[in-house]
């Protein structure tokens, strides 16, 4: 896990919204024409209202299902977009202004979207920007031996781009993005389309940089894997808006407070024929296992009563996993109502 993060306020949100404004297309070639005479417009309200303070050294992961308004809250934060209300600082600078200060200390990597030039090796590559950042020698030829180690990335370096697997390119895309060593990470989908090994690779890979280097990360991603191996706190946004603020553990007991019960036997089991208030079957289709949901008040009774149904060779009592809670949350009817303000910071 990630370092205790420091208390100096990295990046501060207040106010921030944005409203994108685009021209409609009308259908058919009568449509085509009638838009070279004048095209509708339209809004649409991508973030709004959002309040965010992240300190310094904080590893955070926002969530939020497709069109939430994560990547326009990325751009905003790494100065690619201005936002239409509110401000937006990040180690003291407005992002928006692009300033070569503020550059040299953050770095974005899109998971669809290449910053490699792909005809030329991943260390030609360095090279432009080790002149684009004016690093000198020294600090150039450090960095890069420290990312190569620390990403098993050796022998990959001097191969054209094109040439590389999918795992190796997104090793070789965060190497680049680091090797000025930013103060502030920002991470849209990293480990997108990746496999377990590449996966865990990245994973530990930014847990360290994290941990050792004391780096401010924001990462989004639906893989909640990755959200829970990384993330001491998540941030939830629906329709642009600000829904919960915490921990993962929270958001899982604000959500889901049962408990998930596993119970194994060696031979048949012969449940009861009703089960104990508060407990509720899962899955009683195995012959040898019985999963069961259980209120946190039921659960001492029915850890009692789990050794009556048959010989009990092994018993598991866990939270739901983040990726059931959100789900669940994302399928809500309350989501996009302030459903998790009871723990929203
Ligand atoms: N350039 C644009 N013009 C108009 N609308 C846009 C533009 N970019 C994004 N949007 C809209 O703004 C909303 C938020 O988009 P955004 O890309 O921030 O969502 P997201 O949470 O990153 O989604 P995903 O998980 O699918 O990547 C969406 O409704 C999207 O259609």
């Amino acid at each position: 896990m990630p370092a205790v993060p420091s208390t100096l306020p990295a990046i501060e949100l207040s106010g921030v919204g944005k409203t994108y404004r685009f021209h409609r297309t009308r259908p058919g070639v009568r449509g085509s024409v009638r838009d070279l005479f004048g095209r509708e417009s339209g809004e649409r309200i991508a973030v709004a209202d959002l309040d965010l303070q992240i300190a310094a050294g904080e590893f955070i992961g926002l969530l939020g299902r497709n069109g939430a308004g994560k990547t326009t809250t990325l751009k905003m934060l790494s100065g690619l977009l201005r936002p239409s209300t509110g401000t937006v600082r990040v180690l003291g600078h407005e992002p928006y202004k692009r300033g070569f200060d503020f550059l040299r200390q953050i770095a974005i990597v899109l998971g669809n979207k290449t910053m490699l030039w792909w005809d030329v090796s991943t260390m030609a590559n360095l090279e432009l920007y080790q002149a684009l950042y004016d690093l000198s020698p020294d600090e150039f030829g450090r960095n890069v031996g420290e990312l190569a180690e620390l990403l098993g990335l050796g022998d990959h370096l001097d191969i054209p781009v094109r040439k590389l697997s999918l795992g190796e390119r997104m090793k070789c895309e965060l190497m680049l993005a680091l090797v000025h060593r930013p103060e502030v990470i920002f991470l849209d989908e990293p480990t997108i389309g990746l496999d377990v090994v590449s996966k865990a690779a990245i994973r530990q890979f930014l847990a360290e940089t994290c941990a050792q280097h004391g780096t401010t990360i924001i990462l989004t991603s639906h893989d909640m894997d990755d959200v829970e191996q990384l993330c001491p706190r998540v941030v939830l946004i629906d329709g642009g808006r600000l829904q919960f603020d915490g921990s993962p553990d929270q958001l899982v007991r604000s959500t889901r407070p049962r408990k998930r019960v596993t119970c194994s036997y060696s031979g048949p089991i012969q449940p009861p024929g009703t089960w104990p208030p508060g407990v509720r079957p899962i899955d009683d289709t195995d012959r040898q296992r019985l999963v069961l949901e259980a209120e946190r008040e039921a659960l001492a009774g029915l850890l009692a009563l789990a050794p009556s149904w048959g010989t009990l060779i092994d018993l598991e009592v866990r939270d739901a996993e983040l990726d059931e809670v959100m789900q669940a949350v994302l399928s809500s009817p309350q989501f996009g109502n302030g459903l998790a303000a009871g723990v929203a910071r």
